[in-house]
């Protein structure tokens, strides 16, 4: 069955359609990694979006039941060169195609993905439509330019109910803004007690928790979207240890007063080198956002920037300077892709550790 993308310039690219069969409507962006689908897919901070992945056969290890970072999927559709039919690897469950129908999500195959992905780069992130070939083009290239994104993603992504996650560790209030399983992971992994709250709970709330260090996840749109969600971290700024990821850098960032900027087409990939301006050592870095912190807007804040994009000289790491407070526009929880940077989390161990050393322990249970 033939399928099309309509892109909001006009621009059309016809192929064969997989996965669910709805049409759908959405900003598309590019992934350049090599691996990695089913996570990609599957990370919340995608939603509203229509993915393209450059890389040309997607679906060769197939999907399992281990490597989601959400139950539910949140994208609006999956482009790809090709969708391999026979995965071969001893964790494949199931195809591409059989995911993408289980979730609801259009699948696009067989246009030049390269193609696309070159007039994103040129012309920046477009909107555009997946659907059959017998619509009304112009209809659709007028629609795609009136409708709005919708501004409340991270309302359809984070939980409704505050939960845990039980450890004998430190504990950890996650906010969840659209958070990756793979945060909730590593936080397990170090034997944190994990309190997992919704996007908008409050900072009077979250201190009633007790925790000993609150984690801010990634999570979808524009960080001007959740204002609530600023003045939270605003609140929690030097009460309690912070560590925020992607769209938590972005809050911690614009709680201080800094402000944020849509990129023309984003990162969104599993190789972006990453200079820590203090050691001036590289890393390589899992990414997905299309937002940064300006970075101008930081020179007057009480902030430091600690990390640099290599490849384009945004903003990457912040650290307030006078309280327990940091924060990564990259993915340090990452899986698959570059562990480089999976210290981070460590590292807020160790800040919890020398926070509550420095009498600042708060009640435990
Ligand atoms: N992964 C994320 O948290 C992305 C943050 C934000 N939604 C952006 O696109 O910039």
């Amino acid at each position: 069955m033939k399928r099309q993308l309509i892109l909001e310039d006009g621009t059309i690219f016809i192929g064969e359609a997989f996965g669910a069969n709805n049409d759908s409507i959405g900003e598309v962006v590019f992934h350049t990694g090599m691996t990695g689908y089913q996570e990609i897919i599957t990370d919340p901070s995608f939603a509203g979006q229509i993915v393209t992945l450059t890389y040309p056969l997607i679906g060769n290890y197939g999907v399992n039941h281990e490597d989601f970072e959400t139950f539910q999927p949140a994208i609006k559709g999956l482009i790809v060169k090709e969708a391999a039919d026979y995965p071969s690897n001893f964790r494949s469950q199931m195809t591409i195609d059989t995911y993408c129908k289980a979730k609801n999500i259009p699948g696009l195959q067989g246009i030049d993905t390269r193609k696309l992905t070159r007039k994103i780069r040129q012309f920046g992130t477009l909107r555009g439509m997946l659907c059959g070939i017998d619509v009304n083009k112009d209809e659709v290239i007028d629609r795609l330019k009136r409708e709005k994104a919708a501004n409340d993603l991270v309302s359809t992504v984070s939980t409704k109910q505050i939960f845990p996650s039980p450890g004998r560790g430190y504990r950890v209030v996650l906010v969840d803004f659209g958070m990756k399983h793979g945060i909730l992971r590593e936080l397990t992994h170090r034997n944190c007690h994990v309190i997992v709250v919704p996007h908008n709970t409050t900072s009077k709330e979250i201190l009633a928790l007790h925790p000993d260090g609150v984690m801010l996840s990634n999570g979808p749109g524009d960080p001007k979207d959740v204002p609530y969600a600023v003045k939270m971290v605003e609140e929690l700024l030097g009460q309690v240890p912070l560590f925020g990821i992607c769209l938590g850098h972005q809050l911690l960032a614009l709680a201080n007063g800094a402000d944020t900027e849509k990129l023309k087409f984003g990162h969104r990939g599993a190789n972006h080198p990453v200079k820590d301006v203090r050691t001036g050592k590289v890393i390589l870095t899992s990414q997905n956002h299309g937002y940064a912190v300006s970075l101008d807007s930081v020179k007057n804040t009480n902030l430091e920037i600690t990390h640099i994009a290599i490849n384009d000289g945004t903003v990457e790491g912040l650290k307030h300077k006078k309280y327990p407070a940091f924060s990564v526009q990259y993915h340090p929880e990452s899986a698959p892709g570059p562990e480089d940077a999976n210290d981070l989390f460590d590292q807020f161990i160790e800040l919890i550790q020398k926070w509550e050393e420095a009498g600042h322990e708060t009640y435990r249970y």
